[in-house]
């Protein structure tokens, strides 16, 4: 893998397009992902460990969002050949990098990947399904509808593992939180300049939710235990047990 790095918004840009993930975001995006999102490392390598223990044999392993696979090779290298890895994203560029990066992998799994929408993805025979920062791309509205279908497609003692950027109830946390996120940016590289246009280009695109909306909607949706495993600032990773 080359590793590029994101200079997208580096430059004073008259018009501010909405941020969408298209050829010029996959090419950089292990680097952007990286330099944006504390706990990202973290989150994978343990997407891969849960996977390993929740596979059961001869069931689907879905990874909704999987842009450029991260989630998936993960768990590929823990899972090997018990289960069928499924991978969905509906950007044409994330699922073509994608498929060249599963192909140089050499993994001995079976790996599908679907170019659609995950709201669209006939799921079934489920034992771990993973939303690893999908879920807040997804319209407020769609979002019970599709946790419902998730909860549905899974095989009695699966998991879902639910990545997000998150937002607090509290205004203090909220401010705090937001701040140690930029300060994490800036750490990583990122001016003010590019921190700004990336903020205006996701607005009403990545819309994050509190701790709380999310727990009580996978229980509304009837999933048995479900709670927050890992934290770093405004990003969380939550698992869901059916
Ligand atoms: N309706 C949709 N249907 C399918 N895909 C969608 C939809 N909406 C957005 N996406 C896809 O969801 C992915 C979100 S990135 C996931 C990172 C990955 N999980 C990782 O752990 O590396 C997270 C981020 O960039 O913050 C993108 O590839 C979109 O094309
Ligand atoms: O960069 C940000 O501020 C984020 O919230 C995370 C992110 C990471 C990669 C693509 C889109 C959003």
């Amino acid at each position: 893998m080359t590793q590029q790095r994101d200079t997208i918004y580096s430059a004073q840009r008259e018009q501010l397009g909405r941020f969408a993930f298209d050829e010029q975001v996959v090419e950089v995006f292990p680097d952007m992902i990286q330099r944006s999102v504390p706990g990202y490392a973290t989150i994978i390598a343990m997407t891969g460990v849960i996977a390993g223990r929740y596979a059961q044999q001869g069931s689907n392993i879905y990874d909704l969002g999987c842009s450029l696979g991260a989630s998936t090779l993960a768990m590929a290298r823990e899972v090997g050949d018990k289960a069928k890895l499924i991978g969905v994203d509906n950007s044409a560029a994330m699922i073509a990098r994608c498929q060249s990066y599963v192909a140089e992998s050499k993994t001995t799994s079976n790996i599908e990947l679907i170019e659609q929408s995950i709201q669209e993805t006939e799921l079934q025979n489920a034992s771990v399904v993973v939303l690893n920062f999908t879920l807040q791309f997804i319209p407020e509205a769609d979002r019970q509808t599709l946790i419902q279908r998730i909860q549905e497609a899974m095989l009695p003692g699966g998991i879902l593992v639910l990545s997000e950027k998150i937002c607090f109830a509290d205004p203090h946390l909220q401010k705090l939180n937001e701040e140690l996120h930029l300060e994490f940016k800036r750490a990583n590289g990122y001016s003010e300049m590019e921190i700004a246009q990336k903020r205006s280009a996701l607005e009403n695109v990545l819309i994050p939710e509190t701790l709380h909306s999310h727990r009580q909607r996978l229980l509304d949706s009837g999933f048995s235990s479900a709670d927050v495993w890992f934290q770093c600032f405004n990003f969380a990773s939550m698992v869901a047990i059916k």
